[in-house]
């Protein structure tokens, strides 16, 4: 079974070395095989209008490594992130998890069959209390019958042993003491862990996180990646999406590079940090910028903090037309 319930493991175990054992000879160009891919999607295409903002021709994801997927704003990558799990449809193509076709299959389903995924703004449902939003995860995310299970308190085994599991899992995230507590009264750091518990709920086989360090603090930021890596060590493959550089060259085994809908660039995370295609896809048509390694590895990060603040700034005028709107 995929998700047992030991302690986060405490550095880069075995699984580690495998990943990058049986990613070492796969060639860093769009689209490369991988020896054993979990996930396959060919020729996803989804348009809003005139804008086809996923338009990927192949990809595998690795099974039991971690994969980054990485890109500018608007690359496409939550898009591509909605299409595989089923949260949204796409107007051409084909995916496959595990050798089964997905296409079609809704979000509910793709979740039972063994990928789950967290959201960029924490899905946690902040009225109901932190064990509840564990039990919505233990139907694969579908949740309508234990949601109301769990307020007419009508306790099944199968409920008992949801509950006990998910006691397990807040135990693992040190979430164990909040269990009574309302969602809401979480830290965005907790509320990041709590999805990440509540994904695990299903025992997945592939977990893809959409920007799982977005508002942590640093207090928890450890925590956090210690978590992810621990998901690769108990046999999970991850697939996340990330702005943060610092994490992405830390923890991912292959990196995933889209921009403008497209995987413009494949690779471990220092030979795609330093591949032009890269930068360029970043910087757009700044070609003042040098590509020599260093530099480009700087410039990349500088177009990264931009792009980062670019996305902050616009929350807050979010926020702020929210509150006005209040
Ligand atoms: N529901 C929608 N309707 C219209 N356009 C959309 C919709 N969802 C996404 N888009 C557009 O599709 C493109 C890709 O967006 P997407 O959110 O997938 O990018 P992203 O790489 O995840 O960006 P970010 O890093 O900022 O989250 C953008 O141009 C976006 O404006």
């Amino acid at each position: 079974m995929a998700g047992d319930t030991t302690a986060p493991a405490a550095a880069e175990g075995t699984r580690k070395q495998a990943a990058t054992r049986a990613l070492a000879d796969v060639p860093r160009v769009p689209g490369a095989e991988k020896p054993d891919p979990v996930l396959v999607a060919d020729g996803v295409v989804r348009r809003f209008g005139g804008l086809a903002a996923v338009s990927v021709d192949h990809v595998e994801v690795q099974r039991g490594a971690i994969t980054a997927l990485i890109g500018p704003n608007g690359a496409g990558k939550t898009t591509f992130f909605n299409l595989l799990t089923g949260f949204d449809r796409p107007d051409e193509g084909k995916w496959s998890f595990d050798g089964t076709d997905l296409a079609r299959v809704p979000a509910h389903k793709v979740a039972r069959r063994g990928m789950v995924r967290t959201f960029q703004l924490t899905k946690a449902l902040s009225r109901l209390t932190v064990m509840q939003n564990m039990l919505l995860g233990a139907s694969g995310q579908k949740g309508e019958s234990l949601l109301r299970a769990a307020f007419a308190g009508t306790w099944r085994s199968q409920e008992k042993a949801n509950t006990e599991r998910a006691m397990e899992l807040l135990g693992r995230f040190k979430l164990d003491t909040k269990a009574d507590d309302f969602a809401g009264s979480l830290s965005g750091g907790q509320r990041k862990l709590l999805e990440m518990a509540r994904a695990l709920m299903s025992d997945p086989q592939v977990v893809m996180l959409d920007e799982p360090m977005a508002g942590v603090n640093p207090a928890l930021t450890q925590s956090l990646l210690g978590h992810v890596k621990d998901l690769r060590e108990q046999g999970m493959t991850v697939l996340f999406v990330e702005h943060d550089m610092d994490m992405v060259r830390d923890i991912a085994d292959w990196v995933v590079v889209m921009a403008q809908g497209k995987v413009v660039a494949e690779g471990p995370p220092d030979s795609v940090m330093a591949d032009p295609a890269v930068i360029e896809a970043y910087l757009g048509g700044h070609h003042d910028v040098s590509l020599a390694d260093d530099s480009a590895a700087e410039a990349l990060e500088r177009a990264v903090e931009a792009e980062v603040e670019a996305e902050i700034a616009a929350e807050h005028s979010d926020d702020d037309a929210k509150g006005g709107r209040a």
